[in-house]
């Protein structure tokens, strides 16, 4: 069983993937870390260097080219199921899971942790919370076509794997 975990930065995919894939004795991916190790740079570095665009053809490839193991958590970028057919393609390949969280709950985590994320590192104080507002109603449409949609405030690995059939 593939499970890729998708949502907005901040929604604990990195976080909770790593712990859910410790509960079930699967292994676990972060495809920024698989990204980073491939290219020998940060993403910030790497955003700095060629820009967007590039990053997320980037992103493309690594994530449909890749031979994941057979019980795997891969834990996505917040951007990767909003560009070319990634979404499609995650939900023909594995069981898609969408970390909800609220704008405010989502500044509230960022507010500490901006500085390796390219798209909110330079915004201060409320801009950061009108930013996730309007990017989160862009890509939730994109989200919402994953096969579970789980919220993510207080959620345990042990729930997540119960919600997803996996526990
Ligand atoms: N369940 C949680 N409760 C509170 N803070 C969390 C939780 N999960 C993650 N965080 C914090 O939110 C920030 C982003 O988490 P991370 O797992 O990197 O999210 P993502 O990979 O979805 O961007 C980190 O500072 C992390 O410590
Ligand atoms: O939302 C995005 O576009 C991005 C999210 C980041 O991953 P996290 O969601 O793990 O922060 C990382 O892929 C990059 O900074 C772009
Ligand atoms: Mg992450």
């Amino acid at each position: 069983m593939k499970v890729f975990l998708v949502g907005f930065m901040g929604s604990g995919k990195t976080t909770i993937g790593k712990k859910l894939a410790n509960y079930l004795k699967y292994d676990f991916i972060d495809l920024d870390k698989l990204i980073e190790s491939k290219v020998g740079m940060s993403i910030v570095e790497y955003f700095e260097l060629h820009g967007e665009n590039a990053f997320r053809d980037l992103e493309k490839d690594v994530l449909q080219k890749t031979e994941f193991p057979e019980n795997v958590i891969i834990a996505t970028g917040g951007g990767a199921p909003c560009f070319a057919d990634n979404m499609s393609w995650m939900n023909e390949n594995g069981l898609v899971a969408y970390l909800s969280l609220s704008p405010k709950a989502l500044a509230n985590r960022l507010e500490n942790s901006k500085t390796d994320r390219p798209l909110i590192r330079h915004l201060k104080g409320d801009e950061l919370e009108g930013f996730i507002s309007t990017k989160l109603a862009e890509r939730e449409p994109f989200y919402n076509q994953s096969k579970f949609v789980v919220s993510a405030s207080d959620l345990t690995a042990e729930r997540l794997a119960f919600y997803l059939n996996l526990g």
